[in-house]
């Protein structure tokens, strides 16, 4: 999908229509058989540990790089190394994101990476800040965020660039994109997200304010779908998983694709992208 969006800028929306068209009866992307097999094996790199259940075509993405799942450039890079490889394989249909980490599920972007780092060196990091959102909500997997923990800026980012969100009844657990509160602001892209899942009104409010909300709260407003006890939010999502697994990929997708264009600023157009990142360095490196 990611790819798609990217091509929408090149072919416009028929254009896009015919590249899904190319798609397998899943609606994912065809490999070679011999590929595929190789995917099939769960893998665990230092921060991050994917266990793909072929009989379901689910796989688990567990966050776990203590102490608080920080988006450094080595994380993202992991991150986005493992979504393409589950993205590739052909029985994997639905993703879904938690934290092994009790009480965090992301810190959101690692701070360390925007102080006293050369140009270069920022303009890598938000690239892959994009790459990791470019690959998230634009995937052709079903996606579900397991919220165990708080998730502010940056790890909200993350929640909402999924389908769908399911946190954890606990009120001492916040999400939000606090960032005016630290002096920084949202890129155009983060705002742009927020709105599909709250609304302008609320999306607003919660930008200007940088608010975070308690699990309760983010229900109350959208911000998450549905609240559980800590021990059954991976068992819900599971459950959950089924029933968007029980919709055939191709019509999911392209409703997906069709909402996802009608709805967002073109990040995925190679200027737009160039612009943010341009603008983003020049703020890091000016902190
Ligand atoms: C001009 C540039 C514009 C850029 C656009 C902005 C886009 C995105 C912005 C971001 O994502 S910025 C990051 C914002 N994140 C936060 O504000 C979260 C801050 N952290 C917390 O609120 C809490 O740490 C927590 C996640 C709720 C967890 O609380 P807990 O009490 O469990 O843990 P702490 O004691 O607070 O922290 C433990 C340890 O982790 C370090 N740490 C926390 N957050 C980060 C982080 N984002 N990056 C790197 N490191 C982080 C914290 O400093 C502690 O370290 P030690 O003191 O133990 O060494």
């Amino acid at each position: 999908m990611a790819n798609v969006l990217r091509n929408s800028a090149k072919f416009g929306f028929s254009g896009v229509l015919s590249q899904l068209s190319i798609h397998s009866r899943h609606g994912r992307e065809c490999v070679s058989p011999c590929f595929s097999l190789q995917q099939r094996n769960n893998s665990t790199s230092p921060k991050i540990k994917v266990d793909l259940d072929s009989s379901t075509g689910v796989a688990v993405l567990r966050m776990q790089s203590p102490p608080v799942n920080s988006l450094s450039l080595d994380f993202l890079t992991e991150f986005c190394i493992n979504l393409e490889k589950l993205e590739m394989d052909r029985s994997c249909r639905g993703l879904i994101i938690t934290s092994t980490l009790s009480k965090v599920f992301s810190a959101g972007l690692d701070i360390m990476e925007m102080y006293g780092k050369s140009p270069e060196r920022c303009g890598e990091f938000w690239k892959a800040v994009q790459e990791m959102w470019l690959k998230l909500y634009g995937s052709n997997m079903a996606t579900i965020a397991a919220i165990n923990g708080s998730s502010p800026a940056g790890g909200c980012l993350m929640s909402i660039g999924c389908d769908y969100r399911i946190m954890v009844d606990n009120p001492r657990y916040s999400i939000g994109l606090n960032e005016t509160q630290l002096g920084i602001v949202a890129p155009f892209w983060f705002k742009d997200t927020l709105v599909n899942t709250v609304g302008n009104r609320a999306a607003e409010l919660s930008l200007e304010l940088g608010l975070l909300y308690s699990a309760p709260d983010a229900l109350k407003i959208g911000l998450v779908d549905q609240l559980v006890p800590e021990d059954q939010v991976l068992s819900t999502a599971q459950d959950t998983m089924s029933k968007w697994l029980a919709i055939p990929d191709h019509a999911r997708q392209i409703d997906q694709c069709v909402y996802i264009i009608y709805n967002t600023s073109p990040l995925p157009l190679d200027h737009a992208r160039q612009m943010d990142q341009c603008v983003i360095s020049v703020c890091i490196y000016y902190i």
